[in-house]
């Protein structure tokens, strides 16, 4: 019944909001109400936030601009991508003619996200940095710089994400490009968070985004999207973790205990791989492809099973702890809803339930693949995304 209201309230609220861009533009009054407003773009010198920086303007606010470098390279390193991004960042705001803030949030980076990232990996867990990127550092260091330091009334992100406001709560919406959707990485934020952020591009789709850029020959037109860790870039991965966490070569096993080979770590596999296991061509197994199936972390063993369909890879469902809320509520009774254990994957339909100890347990209509531990469970009643947790354990 809980479910069945809110599921009718969301749809009628989501067409509603479907067709508002096509009805609406801004009244002299908005515009004139906007000139009051101070807003501090995050610019990473790509062209998501050069965009969103010049909608904001086209809107009428006053607009600055934020570059963040959250990551020391060290001198010999042959990745110097922010100098690059602040080049190509400081280009846009000239171009725009708003004036670009620099800060350094590296300690703040190391501390709340990066050693979280290696201890999630030392326990053979599979974390997604990014995740945690935008809780400490966007949506905290970055949002409390901006408010306090730069008397900010709002900030805004390159994010393809929407918010509405319901009877005086903000909820987070998927990006409208159902391609580029970012929600799964954004649900730590409460509605707070949501409140004090405009996402200018969260309506647009983003073929349309380059357009705009090209348009207004914003040198970010054709830059390629970002990839790799959250402000460290793209990075030969296990190269650039060994650095920092030592490898403890095992042993891997069939799931009936049979030795077939060697591996360099428990962490550089993730549930589900296939790629770079260096096994293969024994003949008494056949062809078949070998997949990581679980990870025997008191053993230092990876298991592996063969065949992309094994029992062993598919999971009944999950349970996630570590919960955000965007309502900072969640749901206060059973419901059927929709997950995602991973970014850009289609919507699951699943029943969820919250337990007495905080954690959600979660019941998959049809049971799925290669749900990972340290990844995030995203949760959805259609456009509206209710929040998430960390995966700590698969159903079998
Ligand atoms: N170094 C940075 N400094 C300031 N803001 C940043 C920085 N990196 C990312 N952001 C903000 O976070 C948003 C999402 O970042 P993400 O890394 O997902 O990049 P993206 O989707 O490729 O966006 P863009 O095209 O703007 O780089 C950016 O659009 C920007 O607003």
């Amino acid at each position: 019944m809980c479910g069945d209201l809110l599921e009718f309230a969301t749809i009628f609220i989501e067409t509603l909001l479907f067709i508002m861009p096509y009805i609406h533009s801004l009244s002299a009054a908005e515009l004139a109400s906007n000139s009051q407003k101070k807003v501090i773009v995050g610019m990473s010198g790509g062209v998501d936030s050069s965009v969103s920086a010049y909608i904001l303007l086209q809107q009428g606010y006053q607009v600055e601009g934020l570059f963040m470098k959250n990551w020391e390279e060290d001198d010999n390193d042959e990745y110097c991508a922010a100098a690059e991004d602040l080049k190509d960042a400081q280009a846009v705001a000239d171009k725009l003619g708003i004036e670009l803030h620099q800060i350094n949030f590296a300690a703040e980076y190391w501390d709340n996200v990066f050693e979280y990232f290696l201890e999630e990996y030392k326990s053979g867990r599979t974390p997604n940095p990014d995740i945690m990127c935008n809780k400490e550092i966007k949506f905290k260091a970055f949002l409390e710089f901006a408010a306090e330091e730069l008397e900010a009334d709002y900030i805004a992100t390159g994010h393809y994400v929407r918010r509405r406001e319901v009877d005086g709560h903000w909820q987070m919406l998927r990006g409208l490009d159902d391609n580029k959707d970012q929600s799964y990485f954004l649900y730590t934020l409460g509605e707070q968070h949501v409140g004090q952020t405009l996402f200018p591009i969260g309506d647009i789709e983003k073929p349309q985004v380059r357009e705009i850029a090209q348009e207004q020959g914003l040198i970010t037109h054709d830059k390629k999207d970002s990839t790799g860790i959250c402000f460290i870039g793209e990075r030969k991965f296990t190269d650039f973790l060994s650095q920092y966490l030592p490898a403890q070569p095992g042993v891997i096993e069939t799931p009936e205990g049979q030795e077939i080979g060697q591996h360099q770590g428990l962490m550089y596999h993730t549930l589900g791989q296939r790629k770079g296991l260096m096994i293969g061509g024994m003949k008494e197994f056949g062809d078949d492809p070998w997949y990581v199936v679980d990870k025997d972390m008191a053993r230092n063993v990876l298991i592996v099973g063969q065949g992309a369909d094994h029992p062993r890879l598919f999971s009944k469902g999950l349970v996630a702890n570590q919960l955000h809320w965007v309502d900072r509520v969640g749901p206060t009774c059973a419901i059927k809803c929709s997950v995602k254990t991973r970014y850009r994957q289609e919507d699951i339909p699943c029943s969820l339930t919250l337990d007495s100890d905080g954690s959600a347990r979660v019941i998959f209509d049809q049971p799925q693949k290669a749900v990972t531990p340290g990844q995030s469970a995203v949760f959805y009643l259609n456009e509206v995304c209710l929040g998430g947790g960390i995966i700590e354990s698969y159903i079998r």
